[in-house]
């Protein structure tokens, strides 16, 4: 692994469109947004800024190397402001050097194809409930107060980590049988333990980010509520509004999220100041309940480019609160519409233990020495259990429209 000073270069930009995102008549004021029908929403300008972290270095670092003197502990402690700038402007950001080699990723790509295209009802054979297991496209809401009549254009299949010592009401993956997908099983075992380890260092150093020292969040983590989605977004005609994404607004609710795409499709709110555009719309479009968490300063919504070896990473909600919003759980949405072949991602959220109290630190309160400046309130005063704002999520995107299952039709 290489193990070079971590950079926060700009991404390169890849081909833009500079169409203007939604605006909307009063940021301070939201109301639901009209369903605008022949807005190109596939279509609005790149996040070429996007900042890419070479994170070669923090991979095997142990969490004492961010407090040893010397070029190696300076090198770590540069990535960790790095990580911090990244986190304080949009909360999204690009890794490179992470280690997972990129034929795995590929052939993670190819078991998502393969488990998909399975008859709908061997499919139906890895339904479990909520958030383990198959669901169908429209089964998932991630934007029920403005995708009202329809849920999100994919289908998708989660898991979680066999782990020896599992509690009280929890369950095992449905996995195909390998005469179902050969080698499924194997290969997301193997992408468990690659993320897992990758997750831990990337921790390690949002932990020093977060001004605090770098075993912060190792005894969250002693069991992460670690969770691999796999996702298949059909394609959709030109033309989605708002009404019916392939994935509506929402933010994640955990830790991070790191995130391998085939193709382009999602899209970021990034926050009014960072966006280097005047096209500013504000989050009218988010799940009531994730709004808490997204940016307060309205933003842009934008592409995320896909880059050759770099993996997306962003920051859910528990960072935001730990942090009072300083770092952003930042609004994101998936459209994939106007192309004719179907898109695949595999997010790997990697969360803390689902007992873990989250409560604001002092240093983000605000005026204190990390606090963003702009934050006059202590938006979450009260401590919050991970696992509880987990199920309330869950429970208000599953099944929240009643329609699901649609097939394969017209997006909007
Ligand atoms: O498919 C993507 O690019 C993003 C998916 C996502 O945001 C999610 O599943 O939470
Ligand atoms: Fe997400």
């Amino acid at each position: 692994m290489p193990s070079t000073k971590g950079s926060a270069a700009a991404a390169p930009t890849s081909k833009a469109s500079s169409t203007p995102a939604t605006k909307t008549p009063d940021a301070k004021c939201p109301v639901p947004a009209p369903a605008t029908n022949k807005e190109d929403l596939a279509n609005v300008p790149e996040y070429t800024t996007i900042p890419v972290l070479d994170v070669g270095i923090a991979l095997d670092a142990p969490a004492s190397a961010f407090t040893e003197p010397g070029p190696h502990g300076d090198a770590l402690r540069a990535l960790a402001l790095q990580m911090r700038e990244a986190c304080t402007q949009c909360g999204f950001f690009l890794i490179k050097n992470h280690g997972v080699p990129d034929a795995q990723i590929e052939d993670m790509v190819s078991q998502c194809r393969r488990l998909f295209a399975l008859p709908k009802e061997v499919k139906e054979q890895f339904r479990v409930g909520h958030n383990l297991g198959y669901f169908a496209i429209g089964e998932e809401n991630l934007n029920p107060a403005v995708q009202v009549h329809d849920g999100d254009f994919k289908e998708g299949m989660d898991l979680v980590a066999d782990v020896q010592d599992r509690r009280p009401g929890e369950v095992a993956t449905p996995y195909p049988t390998n005469a179902q997908v050969p080698g499924f099983r194997a290969a997301c075992e193997a992408y468990f333990d690659v993320m897992t380890k990758l997750g831990r260092a990337v921790m390690r150093v949002l932990a020093v980010a977060m001004g605090q020292p770098a075993t912060f969040f190792d005894r969250a983590l002693a069991r992460p509520r670690s969770q691999l989605r796999l996702l298949r977004y059909p394609a959709a005609p030109p033309g989605m509004t708002e009404a019916r994404l392939s994935c509506g607004a929402h933010t994640d609710y955990g830790g991070i999220t790191m995130l391998a795409v085939d193709s382009p499709g999602l899209q970021v709110l990034v926050p009014s100041a960072t966006a280097s555009t005047s096209n500013s719309a504000s989050d009218v479009v988010a799940h009531p309940t994730s709004r808490a968490h997204a940016s307060i300063h309205g933003g842009t919504w934008m592409r995320v480019p896909v880059f050759p070896g770099t993996l997306v990473v962003n920051l859910a909600d528990m960072i935001a609160r730990y942090t009072n919003r300083t770092f952003h759980s930042t609004l994101h949405r998936v459209v994939h519409a106007g192309v004719d072949r179907d898109r695949f991602s595999i997010p790997f959220f990697f969360d803390m233990d689902a007992e873990t109290v989250v409560q604001v630190l002092p240093q983000f309160v605000p005026g204190g020495e990390l606090a963003s400046k702009e934050i006059k309130e202590t938006y979450f005063p009260e401590p919050i259990v991970f696992g509880e704002h987990l199920m309330r999520q869950v429970e208000s995107t599953f099944g929240a429209t009643g329609k699901q299952d649609k097939g394969e039709v017209a997006a909007s």
